[in-house]
Order: structure tokens, then C-alpha cells, then sequence
């Protein structure tokens, strides 16, 4: 176990056949001790140099926020499909907007994703940051006509809003994780640089193509995903180093937090993007809502001096938040065959 080393000895010598995902309490996410926040996020560092992926809980977001969100998407994906499809993604800039299902391909050996999603990104640009303003992923939400699915934009904006709140709570984790200072992202992150997906994966059952899998194994684009998985429906699973899928089952009270591949470049791989796909075989619909949080668009993802070393130098190219997350999202909506 790595706790107690330094991060970059820690991060050398991770035990990567995790067959276990950590669960993390929250509740002192905020506690005025720094003593027990920096506890915490050594709790937390092990998880992102270990595992990539932890469970959260007392994460502070109403239930009855997440269930009118699970209602709102239940009645989203049964209206009739010409109606979904005004509001098409590929007639939007960056993604915004319904997509169908296969439509989006993760897994570029795969032939598409069978699920459906609603996608939406910050509803006003409110950057602070000097470099901040029109970027890569710009472009406003597209959302379905009031008329058609009464309160479904507010449904879906209040639980947006609260998983922003309670990512920005996280930041100042990861950076004491990183031996940072604890607001060391508060100028990264200005923009609530955030994209939410409501997905629905309909079941598949009898002979299932491997191709055609719920989503297909991938990597997340930002620094971190807060997902809510519907309950008693076991579907995700996530990549060990042996090679072996590990079950992440929805568990009671928590969500998932992962990481993804921003995070991986700013700590030059210390923190961990780690593979993961979603099959529903359980005969029933499942829906599932991910919220992707990453720092600023402008902002670029420069390795950060802690992570790096004569044994580790910079493993990859300096880009913009926003051109990475843009060039993922193209390639998973023009990799369906
Ligand atoms: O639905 C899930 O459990 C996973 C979704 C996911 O991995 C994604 O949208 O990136
Ligand atoms: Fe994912």
C-alpha cells in the first residue's frame, strides 16, 4: 500500500491489479481542519494512483434532485422519436442535444454504442480566467421544447448544478492529493468547464454482438466524471493491469467518481485514467448520468512540477482542455461503422 510515500515514489510503485474500488466519505470535504482535509485527500490519492475510479459518499446532492432528474430522463427517451431528433447533435455546435442510438462510437474496435443520450455543457459563458471567453467547446444548449417534456430543463439543470457544486468541492482535494497547494486549480477552473449526459442503455439480451456493447471501452476526456448510475442494475465495469473487467455495481447513498484523461496529462499519469465500458444484459432499461468536469477550456494541460521527474519525464503533448475534449468527441461521433 502506498500510504505515506512520497507521490511520485507512491505513484511508482502502484499496485494497478486492483479487484476493489475504493469507498471514499465526504462529509469532511470542507472541514475547517486542514489536518483532516489533507487526510482525506490522501484517502483520495491512493485511489487516483491505484485505481482511477472511487465510490463517494455523504457527496451532499439531494435525492430528490437525482430522482426528478431520473424521471425527467424517463420521460425524455419515451417521446416519440422525431421529437427527439429536433433537437439532433449533429446540428449543433460541440455536441449539444440528443443523440440516438448508435450514433456515437467509444470504442473504436466496436461498431457503435447502444445507448441513447441528452447532452448538455454550461448554460452561460462565465469565465474569469484572462484566457478565458470563446473556445474549442463553445456553443449553446440545445434543449427539447417546453411543450413537449414540461420541466424537464429545470429538472436537469438543478441536478446539473448541484454535481457542479459538489465537483468544485473536489478540486482543492486533488490538489492537496498532488502536494499543491489547495486552491491550485481555483484559476483552471473558472468556467465550470462541465458536460452532462443523460443515458438510457435498453437492455440486450438473447445473442449480443460484442461490437454493440452499452459504450464501448474508453477512457474519460476531463479531469474527473461524477456518475450516477440508476440503482440495482449492474452494468459498469472497469479495466485492471491483469486485464480483468472488475464490476462497479450502483451501490446505495454513493456515486462513482473517475477519472479521465485530462487529469492523466496534468499529472503526467501519476493519477490514473482508467478503461471502462457499460453492458446492460439485466433484461431491463437502464439510465445513467455522468457529469465530465475540466478545467477551462483555454486553459492548457501542462504537466504539473510535482508530477515530473528525470525518471518521468512529460509523457504527452501540451494541448488546450478544449481541443483535447473537442477531438474525443469528434472521433466518437465519426467512429460509427
Ligand atoms: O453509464 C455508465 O455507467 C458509464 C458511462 C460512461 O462511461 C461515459 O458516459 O463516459
Ligand atoms: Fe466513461
Amino acid at each position: 500500500m502506498a500510504v505515506g510515500k512520497p507521490l511520485l515514489e507512491a505513484a511508482d510503485h502502484a499496485d494497478l491489479g486492483f479487484h476493489q474500488i475504493p469507498i471514499i466519505d465526504m462529509q469532511n470535504a470542507n472541514h475547517p481542519d486542514f489536518a483532516v482535509r489533507k487526510a482525506l485527500a490522501q484517502e483520495i490519492r491512493d485511489a487516483c494512483i491505484n485505481v482511477g475510479f472511487f465510490y463517494v459518499k455523504n457527496h451532499g446532492i439531494p435525492n430528490d434532485k437525482i430522482q426528478n432528474a431520473l424521471d425527467a430522463a424517463k420521460a425524455f427517451f419515451s417521446l416519440p422519436t422525431e421529437e427527439k431528433m429536433k433537437i439532433d447533435t449533429r446540428t449543433t455546435p460541440n455536441f449539444k442535444g440528443y443523440n440516438g442510438l448508435l450514433m456515437e462510437n467509444n470504442d473504436p474496435a466496436n461498431k457503435g454504442d447502444m445507448h441513447e443520450g441528452f447532452n448538455l455543457g454550461p448554460e452561460e459563458l462565465r469565465s474569469t480566467n484572462p484566457t478565458g471567453g470563446e473556445n474549442a467547446m463553445s456553443g449553446a444548449n440545445l434543449w427539447p421544447s417546453e411543450s413537449a417534456i414540461p420541466g424537464f430543463r429545470e429538472a436537469v439543470l438543478n441536478y446539473y448544478h448541484s454535481a457542479v457544486a459538489f465537483g468544485k468541492t473536489l478540486f482543492p482535494l486533488f490538489a492537496l492529493a498532488l502536494e499543491l497547494p489547495e486552491h491550485y486549480f481555483d484559476d483552471k477552473t473558472t468556467e465550470d468547464a462541465a458536460i452532462m449526459r443523460v443515458l438510457h442503455y435498453p437492455p440486450q439480451t438473447g445473442p449480443v454482438d460484442d461490437r454493440i456493447i452499452g459504450i464501448g471501452a474508453h477512457t474519460d476526456f476531463e479531469c474527473f466524471t461524477i456518475l450516477w448510475q440508476e440503482p440495482n442494475i449492474q452494468a459498469l465495469q472497469i479495466l485492471n493491469a491483469n486485464k480483468e473487467w472488475i464490476k462497479a455495481p450502483p451501490i446505495d447513498g454513493t456515486l462513482v467518481l473517475n477519472l479521465g484523461d485530462q487529469f492523466a496529462r496534468w499529472t503526467n499519469d501519476v493519477f490514473k485514467s482508467t478503461v471502462h465500458r457499460a453492458i446492460n444484459r439485466t433484461g431491463i432499461r437502464r439510465y445513467s448520468i455522468p457529469l465530465f468536469f475540466g478545467t477551462d477550456y483555454n486553459v492548457k494541460l501542462e504537466p504539473i512540477p510535482s508530477c515530473v521527474s528525470a525518471e518521468r519525464p512529460p509523457r504527452y503533448e501540451v494541448v488546450t482542455a478544449g481541443d483535447y475534449v473537442k477531438s474525443r468527441l469528434e472521433a466518437a461521433y465519426a467512429a460509427t461503422k
